[in-house]
Order: C-alpha cells, then sequence, then structure tokens
C-alpha cells in the first residue's frame, strides 16, 4: 500500500473514532444545521436536477431534506451496480432495495442523461478546504464524477473539515464544500 493509502486510512479511523463522540441525535440535529447552509447557496436553489445520496448513520442525514424539496426538484440516488456508480430517480411513490453496504437504493431504471444534471452533492469521510475530498476507499465517485459536468458540492460535518488531507492525482476535487459554519467555494 503507497504512503498515501496509509495515511487516508489512517485518516478513516481517526474521524471513525470521532464520529462515535456525538449521539445520533446530535448527528441529525447538526445534519440540519449543514442542510440549512446548503439552504441558502445559489447553487441548490437554482438546480432542478440534482444527484444527491442516500445517508448512512455517520453522514450528513439526508432523508428528511430529499422529502422536503420533492415538490420543487428532481433528485437522483446512487446504486452499485456491477461495482460501479449508477443513479436512479428517488420520487415520494420509489421503492427501495437494501444494497450490501446497508444503503437504501432506489428500484427502477438508470438514468443516464447526465448533461442534464445541475448539481451534484456528494457524501464523504473527510474533506479539505484545498477542496479535495476522500471518501470510503472504493473509486466509487472518484470513478464516476469524470462522466458529469455538474458542479460537485461536498457536504460534511465541521469535524470532518480539515486545512489539508491525503490526496492523489485520482481524487475528483470538489466545486463547493459546505459544512455547520462554512461555505467554500
Ligand atoms: N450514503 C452513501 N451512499 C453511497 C456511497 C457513500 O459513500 N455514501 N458511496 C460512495 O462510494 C457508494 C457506496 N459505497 C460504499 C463504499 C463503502 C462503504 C462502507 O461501508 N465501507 C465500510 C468499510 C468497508 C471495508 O471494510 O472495506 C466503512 O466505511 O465502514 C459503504 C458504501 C454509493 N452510495
Ligand atoms: N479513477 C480511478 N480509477 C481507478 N482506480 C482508482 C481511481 N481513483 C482511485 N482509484 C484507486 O482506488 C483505491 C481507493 O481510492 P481512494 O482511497 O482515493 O478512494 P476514495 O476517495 O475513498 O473513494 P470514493 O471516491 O469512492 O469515495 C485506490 O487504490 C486508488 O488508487
Amino acid at each position: 500500500m503507497s504512503n498515501i493509502q496509509q495515511a487516508k486510512d489512517k485518516l478513516r479511523k481517526e474521524i471513525s473514532a470521532l464520529k462515535k463522540k456525538f449521539t445520533s441525535d446530535e448527528l441529525y440535529n447538526r445534519s440540519q444545521e449543514v442542510l440549512s447552509v446548503l439552504e441558502l447557496t445559489g447553487i441548490f436553489q437554482e438546480s432542478k436536477t440534482i444527484f444527491i445520496y442516500n445517508s448512512l448513520d455517520d453522514e450528513v442525514q439526508t432523508f428528511d431534506f430529499i422529502r422536503k424539496w420533492s415538490a420543487g426538484k428532481d433528485f437522483y440516488l446512487p446504486v452499485i451496480e456491477k461495482d460501479e456508480m449508477v443513479f436512479r430517480r428517488c420520487t415520494t411513490n420509489t421503492c427501495f432495495q437494501q444494497s450490501a453496504f446497508g444503503i437504501m437504493e432506489p428500484v427502477g431504471d438508470n438514468y443516464t442523461d447526465y448533461k442534464k444534471v445541475d448539481l451534484i452533492i456528494i457524501p464523504g469521510v473527510a474533506f479539505d478546504r484545498k477542496m479535495n475530498r476522500m471518501g470510503r476507499g472504493k473509486a466509487y465517485y472518484d470513478r464516476f464524477l469524470p462522466k458529469l459536468k455538474a458542479p460537485r458540492l461536498g457536504i460534511c460535518f465541521e469535524f470532518q473539515l480539515f486545512d489539508g488531507i491525503p490526496a492523489d492525482k485520482n481524487d475528483v476535487k470538489m466545486d463547493y464544500i459546505v459544512s455547520e459554519n462554512e461555505l467554500i467555494w
């Protein structure tokens, strides 16, 4: 394993320990703060077709947010299919199926009209103020993002945001990062 991969794994463990200090209620409340910053941004307000994610317990919680905005915006969620990430529509009628990672993935057709996407909202384990992002170590987003021209907006809790994190040439940079306390672009 390279030095960068080792440094990333170490940081993943550190973040995982930090997250354990918060109850799920605290993470839910912080999620609401992060999302209220997101709602203030022009890029979110102006976007209609949005790629987002269905959160795991330790990520910014998106479930209520998607429902709240689903009348005015079209949301799509990731599905892992043959080790590739694809996106499917999420409406109030969508059926979900639990993936191997424990994520609820929409059932239905894959959406491939990538040029219509206005914004992609991306989870991460850690981000830095130079716009680097580190994920869960499977490179799904790093492989997917070059297919899309839409602005990339990372969302995270403040304790996941650093001045610098380990990054290499494959890591795709964010255009915006939003936390409870910061909006970076
Ligand atoms: N909410 C959400 N959905 C997503 C992602 C994500 O990061 N968050 N993905 C972004 O890629 C894709 C799924 N990728 C995932 C990759 C790893 C793990 C995971 O739980 N990994 C374990 C460690 C597994 C291991 O032992 O290697 C972990 O992080 O604890 C989950 C999802 C698509 N959907
Ligand atoms: N675009 C790519 N194509 C092929 N392999 C890649 C690509 N990006 C990263 N990898 C490899 O995949 C492995 C995991 O990468 P890395 O730790 O950067 O993932 P990550 O940032 O956590 O993933 P993700 O973007 O899915 O959240 C590394 O071995 C890395 O070299």
